[in-house]
């Protein structure tokens, strides 16, 4: 393990993707479907030294959640996905527990890690193996895909690659081009030879196998192996003659090592969470157009927005996704809306994974601004945002004025489409219960 803002002793214990390209998340791509069962293992028994910081990085918080939770997240979206097997020190197997409960994962076990990489994922392996072996005697094939739990930005599309490239091969890995040349150094620091950097590859996560090829290689590898080897496709290679399968994969395969990558992590799901959003406009004539409006500046921004009149039906689907909502209405309706469609997200008694951002958009008459400038939904937007808080959604309100003239809506249109990527983008809990103006 190289050293960058090592400390002197190791740490004490802790404390969608993003999914796709832009705008992707509410439309994923097509379920895969894989005729053998597929299990996971997560290594997550680490310290997370070279972050420097206390807490393994795979527990350090990203938005409120923490890293690991991503992680599983993405596999336990993959519908053929059966179960996986998460490894931890043994200090911080309840807080796991804690963890899964919390953001409700369900297909997750917790096992004791080991004291190696090696050994944390010989673990996971073996504890699979009471369900392995029953599936075996049913005869089907099987295969494990090994994970490092802090690699949170994997797709079932590679997923897929690699889960079929094991069946097949026997073993499959991720592998990307070196980013530097990698040389060998003599004992006093010198350069002693260099490697054709063409002819290599980083060998990354994921990696799959089938079962008992992983299971022999752990049962035949030496204590030398389990204490300083760092790949399990050389495992399969040497106690089982197997010669892996390589597929390059995406560059968000990459490995949460150190501190700035927790930085680039948050960066990435926030970039996927500000991307889309769906607009509800409750169907009236006067919402429908500001809401197609909206969706055609917003592109401006880089955001895909989805108009649709209500979430109820075939559009309940949408309370599932990793979503931003734009509620729009026209005055005097417009409480009601609100209620009722804050009604509809509670009612899907999710635990939101990331504080959900619902903005309301209130289209107002002006005549109906009163003398002291305040219309009655600056009271309600506060209270119904203070309820709101507690449930993990930020909500916010953004007031606008009807307008004939054509240039001036254009720019209140804009405006609104703004302040909604902002709001979005941030997340501010200072502007929470805010109704603002465009
Ligand atoms: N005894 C160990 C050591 C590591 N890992 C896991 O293996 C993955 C990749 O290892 P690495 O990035 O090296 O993590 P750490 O060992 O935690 O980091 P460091 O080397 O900086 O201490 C991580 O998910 C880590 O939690 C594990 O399960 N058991
Ligand atoms: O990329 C790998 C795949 O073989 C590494 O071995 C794995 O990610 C472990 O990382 P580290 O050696 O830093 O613990």
């Amino acid at each position: 393990m190289d050293g960058e803002s090592r400390q002197p002793d190791r740490p004490a214990h802790p404390g969608i993707f993003p999914t796709g390209k832009r705008g992707e998340s509410l439309h994923r791509p097509g379920q895969r479907s894989v005729d053998f069962p597929v299990s996971v293992v997560l290594p997550a028994g680490g310290t997370g030294e070279r972050t420097g910081l206390q807490t393994p990085k795979q527990f350090c918080p990203v938005f409120g959640r923490p890293l690991i939770s991503y992680t599983v997240q993405a596999f336990e979206r993959v519908s053929w996905i059966k179960s996986i097997v998460v490894a931890v020190a043994k200090e911080n197997m309840d807080l796991m527990k804690e963890i899964i409960q919390r953001f409700q994962h369900r297909k997750v076990r917790v096992v004791q890690g080991g004291s190696t990489r090696h050994r944390s994922i010989c673990n996971g392996v073996l504890a699979l193996g009471e369900q392995e072996e029953q599936e075996a005697a049913e005869g089907e094939p099987k295969v494990v895909i090994i994970h490092d739990a802090v690699r949170p930005f994997v797709e079932e599309d590679f997923l897929f690659k690699i889960a079929m490239a094991a069946k097949e091969q026997g073993a499959a890995g991720a592998i990307r081009p070196l980013v530097s040349t990698v040389i060998a150094t003599t004992s006093e620091g010198f350069l002693d030879h260099s490697l054709e950097r063409a002819r290599y590859r980083a060998s990354e996560m994921p990696q799959g196998f089938t079962y008992d090829v992983i299971r022999q290689a752990y049962q035949r590898c030496t204590e030398s192996d389990f204490d300083f080897g760092t790949e399990c496709l050389h495992l399969a290679l040497q106690y089982c003659g197997t010669n892996a399968k390589l597929i390059e994969g995406p560059p968000t395969l990459w490995k949460v090592t150190y501190k700035r990558d927790l930085a680039a992590a948050e960066s990435i799901i926030k970039e996927s969470l500000c991307s889309s959003g769906c607009v509800i406009t409750g169907g009236s004539a006067q919402a429908v157009t500001l809401a197609d409006a909206l969706q055609k500046s917003a592109g401006a921004l880089d955001m895909e927005l989805d108009v649709i009149p209500d979430l109820l039906g075939d559009h309940s689907r949408y309370l599932l996704k990793e979503c931003n909502f734009i509620q729009v209405s026209v005055n005097p309706s417009g409480l009601l809306e609100l209620e009722s469609m804050l009604a509809d997200v509670e009612a899907t008694n999710r635990a939101p994974l990331h504080p959900l951002v619902i903005i309301w958009v209130c289209l107002s008459d002006p005549e109906e601004l009163s003398v002291s400038g305040k219309t009655p939904e600056f009271a309600a937007i506060a209270d119904a945002a203070a309820a709101a808080k507690l449930r993990n959604i930020l909500l916010y309100g953004i007031q606008l004025y009807q307008s004939k003239d054509a240039e001036r809506w254009e720019r209140s249109v804009m405006r609104v489409t703004e302040i909604t990527s902002a709001l979005i983008r941030e997340r501010s809990p200072a502007l929470v219960g805010q109704l603002l103006q465009a």
